[in-house]
């Protein structure tokens, strides 16, 4: 296990977030897999964030997929607003910049200066945000019947390469879908390492993590720059730690993923490494293991001036059914558990609600 010293900027304060190799536990060798679960353990006790790397998403899926969101966020806003999220019933599509408010320590907070992209498992309009996918689809071309000298100019100035011409809508779409079925084979493996790690049986997740009706989000983001004055205070996202039970995060090389260490208050920097996927335990996981591990608050400071950040949030939120309460190996014989049970759907209601406000309401009606 590696680890990178993120506290240059608070040489007091000691937050370890460590790099995990994973590939001798998905080849199956059974000390790898020993080792792999006690790393999880100690970094899912301590920050609640670690990176992961030698995992299975393939590197060329990972580059498709970011290639294709940017070229997505490059379009017009009117051309993305067609499939915007406020037009979907079960939460899909796109959301313009401040479109949502993650912050849960500043009322005052602006909203967030991200956009994104969100896509679940395509499923037939039913329960809470279980429904079909919007996708962007090809703009119709107009073709001029008589050619002018305006007309001329204009296909001319249509030779150009521009973001709207570079826009595939089927290579989107598949390279979307290849990197979301990825991502949902590695959080099936990562929740195995967490069961290990609490000494739980292997499988005692795959009925959460796998159930195909099981809601799991893919979410990518773009960053656009700040302006310099307000150089590094920006929110792209606001302090907020993450709803559901774990969560997978590709960033690219810009940065600005900050997390709090909750005993000084201090942020600290998760560097990118090229390809690996930042893992954090979100509230559910924090509630099943009776705060043994830690559902992190964390934020995202907008990048600097002319550059654009992209990342790629990978929620799995599991079956809508389960009861969430305290595992056997998290709390000894009489010890009464920190939380009450609870549902994952009632849950999510109530997280959706508090961070979309109004436009929230529309999934719960
Ligand atoms: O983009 C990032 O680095 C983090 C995004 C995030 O925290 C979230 O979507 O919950
Ligand atoms: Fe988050």
């Amino acid at each position: 296990m590696g680890s990178i010293d993120i506290n240059q900027n608070h040489p007091a304060v000691q937050v370890d977030i460590p790099i995990i190799d994973i590939s001798g536990y998905l080849a199956g060798d059974p000390d790898a897999k020993r080792k792999a679960a006690a790393e999880f353990r100690q970094a899912c006790e301590n920050q609640g964030f670690l990176q992961v790397v030698g995992h299975s998403v393939p590197e060329a899926i990972q580059q498709r997929f970011l290639a294709g969101i940017a070229s997505f966020f490059a379009l017009p806003l009117s051309q993305k607003e067609k499939v915007s999220q406020t037009k979907s019933k079960c939460h899909r599509g796109y959301e313009r910049v401040g479109g949502q408010k993650l912050d849960e320590l500043d009322d005052s907070a602006t909203p967030d200066q991200k956009e994104g992209f969100s896509v679940r498992r395509d499923r037939p309009l039913g329960r809470f945000l279980q429904g079909p996918n919007q996708w962007p689809e090809p703009e119709p071309e107009s073709k001029p019947e008589t050619e002018t000298e305006e007309t001329k100019a204009e296909a001319e100035l249509s030779k150009i390469p521009t973001a709207t011409k570079v826009f595939d809508h089927v290579q989107f779409q598949e390279s979307y879908m290849a990197y979301f079925d990825a991502v949902h084979d590695l959080s099936k493996a990562v929740f195995r390492l967490l069961a290990l790690s609490l000494d739980l049986s292997e499988d005692h997740f795959d009925a959460f993590a796998a159930d195909p009706d099981g809601l799991c989000l893919c979410r990518a983001h773009h960053y656009p720059p700040t302006p310099v004055d307000a150089a590094g205070r920006t929110r792209g996202v606001g302090a907020h730690t993450d709803f559901g039970a774990l969560t997978l995060l590709l960033q690219d090389e810009v940065g600005g993923l900050e997390v709090l260490h909750k005993p000084t208050g201090t942020w600290h920097n998760v560097p990118p490494i090229k390809g690996a996927y930042v893992c954090n335990i979100g509230d559910l996981m924090q509630i099943w293991t009776n705060n043994r591990y830690k559902s992190t608050m964390h934020r995202v400071i907008s990048p600097l001036s002319g550059k654009d950040r992209y990342s790629c949030a990978f929620f799995n939120d599991g079956a809508l059914d389960t009861v969430v309460e305290c595992l056997p190996t998290c709390r000894v014989p009489g010890q009464r558990p920190v939380y009450e049970p609870l549902k994952v759907e009632a849950h999510l209601v109530q997280r959706y609600l508090q961070s979309y406000g109004a436009a929230g309401t529309v999934l719960v009606s």
